[in-house]
């Protein structure tokens, strides 16, 4: 409704309607009021009461004429309903109150009756005089109400032209509005329809709205997105001109190196052609290294076999503060004559070859003389007191290079208890008193490892035994000695012997052997409990094999480096001194006895010429080192010698079967002997 067409609803607007009525002027209110308000002299003059009360009647007659029901005729017409509340009011807003103050000042004509005082003759002089003013003035009044009349008169006229221009107009008006509900009929329906339409459209165009706020937070997105890619872009741009830069300054550098790598490929084939040359005077070299160390393997063995296969060395330790103690005296100041009071006549007069050794003996004869006796024994070497361990292992570290050639070694400590044989094999715990078993171990480990450079492959294994009372012991097996019965095998193929139920180690450094070596002597230990001075007398045998391979030449080696530590040579008589079980002592005793003299007889049946029967069997010694002992062996024995003159019969005795292995020959090469 409210966008009907508005132009002409207004040219029907109330402002029209209020517009002031043509005509003269009206007098302000204020000639009535003054006309109406008494004048402040009225009250104490009579003739103006008088004339006052004649006003009444006019004044009346004027209201009676401006707010009459005629007035009421002026009420403004019924606005059109299209018309806005505004203009409603404004159309029927009611002419200006002139009227109201008009009725204020009515005054009581019948007061004004009732109060006129009644004339008297007394006065009558002045009262004629008061008349004639009275007259005048009463004229004057009518003067004045015969203006008022007119003045009337015209405004009636007035009052009657604008009625009838309102009646016209009203008339006019409700013409207008009837036309107005026939045009508001009429269009209803496409009003109706606009309006939908106009819903629709405000709809499409709320929708819109709505679209295009999201397109312009879409907008908004996609531009935070734009500068974000920008920024990115720019560092793009950044990074790619600095990665051309470096792309420039690479291959300036790939240029250079590009030259460099034409160089180096030149030299390259250069050397490659050098190498093939070098190769092939490698493989000549590698050809003749490899005929040389068959070479050498052959002058090794013959120097070894020149040298004796049975060799014998004679070790004499020295005297030990124990022994001096032992003989009576701590003392220091007594300690030397004693020395060599308690030491035996020893003498060692080979200087350049330490060959040679001699023992003089003094004894008395039957007729009570002092006899004189002097033993002279010659040995491959002979070591004094003094001798280091690495003196002894000198002379024998080219048997363990012959053991990595593949020829099997036994050496021997022999010589009766307390004479040094546990020292020569295990040693002490410093590097300069360990024995022959670690420094053979080290040395098998260091021609192992030259000969690797030779094409050669080898793997080392240990095992460690003892033979107590024929027995054999596992001393690195996990149950206590004695405790499995192991069997000794030969391979008659093969030449190798193996023990069974024994604990083989693989040793990949010389190192374990240390501590092989602590564990089998804590395990003798433990049985030292059981049986006194189990190491004295047992037979130790550690045993290192070695096999190799050399995969060039196709050529296989298997060698053995047998350390034997025998039981202690004494007499009988000697050890059962020292039991307190003497049957268990002489069982000891006799079985060692044995298996000594067993050994004895192997080795002079080995050097023996002829196929004579080897006694291998008669002691497990001999039965265990048989492989080692025969053939192209090479054997050691080293005696061990107490420098002590109380031990001179046992170490004579000792010379003597050392004298007798010493002898014999064994494989190809004769020795050279001396013997007293
Ligand atoms: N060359 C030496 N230098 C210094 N001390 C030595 C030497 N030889 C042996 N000894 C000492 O002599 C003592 C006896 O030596 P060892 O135990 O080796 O004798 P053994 O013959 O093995 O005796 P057993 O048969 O009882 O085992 C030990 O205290 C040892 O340290």
């Amino acid at each position: 409704m409210s966008r009907l067409p508005v132009p002409r609803l207004r040219s029907n607007s109330p402002d029209r309607i209020h517009a002031p009525i043509p005509g003269p002027s009206i007098p302000s209110g204020s000639s009535l009021k003054r006309k109406a308000v008494p004048d402040d002299g009225e009250e104490s003059n009579p003739l103006k009461k008088q004339q006052r009360l004649l006003q009444p009647s006019r004044i009346r007659t004027n209201l009676s004429q401006s707010t009459g029901t005629d007035s009421k005729a002026l009420t403004k017409p019924r606005a059109p309903n299209l018309a806005t509340t505004n203009r409603s009011t404004r159309g029927t807003s009611a002419p200006p109150p002139q009227t109201t103050a008009r009725t204020v000042s009515k005054p009581p004509s019948a007061t004004l009756r009732s109060t006129r005082p009644a004339p008297t003759l007394k006065n009558s002089a002045a009262d004629v005089g008061a008349n004639a003013r009275l007259a005048t003035q009463l004229d004057l009044e009518r003067d004045a109400v015969l203006d008022l009349q007119q003045d009337k008169q015209a405004l009636l006229s007035r009052l009657t032209a604008s009625k009838e221009l309102e009646l016209k107009r009203r008339t006019e008006l409700t013409i207008a509005s009837e036309e107005m509900d026939n045009l508001r009929k009429r269009y209803s329906d496409q009003i109706a329809e606009l309006e939908i339409n106009l819903q629709k459209k405000e709809r499409f165009l709320r929708e819109a709205q709505e679209d295009l706020l999201s397109l312009r937070r879409d907008v908004e997105r996609e531009r935070e997105t734009v500068i974000s890619l920008k920024g990115k872009l720019q560092s793009q741009e950044n990074a790619q001109i600095i990665l051309t830069a470096e792309n420039h300054s690479f291959q300036s550098q790939n240029t250079v190196l590009q030259t460099e790598l034409a160089q180096q490929s030149r030299r390259i084939a250069d050397l490659t052609l050098q190498h093939e040359s070098d190769q092939c005077k490698v493989d000549e070299m590698t050809t003749e290294a490899m005929e040389n160390e068959l070479i050498r393997r052959k002058l090794h063995n013959m120097v070894q076999e020149l040298k004796g296969n049975i060799r014998v060395f004679c070790r004499v330790r020295p005297v030990l503060s124990s022994d001096i103690s032992a003989s009576g005296s701590q003392l220091s100041e007594k300690a030397a004559p004693l020395r060599d009071e308690i030491t035996a006549d020893m003498a060692f007069p080979d200087c350049r070859d330490h060959k040679e050794i001699t023992l003089a003996s003094s004894s008395q004869s039957a007729t009570g003389r002092e006899r004189q006796e002097n033993y002279s024994f010659v040995f491959d070497r002979v070591f004094e007191p003094h001798s280091t361990q690495a003196e002894v292992f000198e002379e024998i570290s080219m048997l363990a290079q012959s053991c990595v050639d593949g020829y099997n070694v036994c050496i021997f400590a022999y010589g009766q208890t307390g004479s040094g044989k546990s020292f020569t094999m295990e040693g002490g715990s410093t590097d300069a008193t360990q024995g022959m078993i670690p420094r053979a171990v080290a040395q098998v480990f260091r021609a192992s490892e030259d000969l690797r450079s030779k094409g050669w492959e080898y793997k080392i294994e240990g095992q460690f035994l003892e033979i107590y009372n024929e027995t054999v012991n596992d001393l690195l097996g996990k149950y206590d000695l004695d405790g499995k019965k192991h069997e000794i095998k030969h391979d008659p193929k093969t030449g190798s012997t193996r023990v069974t139920d024994i604990t083989v180690l693989t040793l990949h450094s010389p190192t374990q052997v240390q501590a092989l070596l602590s564990s089998a002597q804590s395990r003798r230990s433990v049985a030292s409990t059981l049986m006194n001075e189990r190491s004295s007398r047992s037979h130790s045998v550690f045993t290192l094999r070695i096999t190799g391979s050399n995969p060039g030449s196709g050529e296989n080696c298997e060698g053995s480096l047998n350390l034997v530590d025998l039981a202690g040579s004494e007499r009988i008589n000697v050890s059962l001194g020292n039991g307190l079980n003497d049957k268990d002592r002489v069982k000891e005793t006799q079985n060692i006895n044995r298996s000594l003299s067993a050994l004895g007889d192997v080795i002079s049946a080995l050097g023996e010429k002829g196929d004579k029967h080897i006694p291998y069997r008669n002691s497990k010694l001999t039965y265990l080192l048989q492989n080692s002992l025969s053939g192209n062996s090479k054997t050691l024995m080293i005696l061990n010698l107490s420098p002590l003159a109380s031990h001179l019969n046992e170490s004579l005795t000792s010379l003597r079967f050392a004298t007798k292995v010493n002898n014999t020959t064994l494989g190809a090469a004769r020795k050279q002997a001396r013997s007293s």
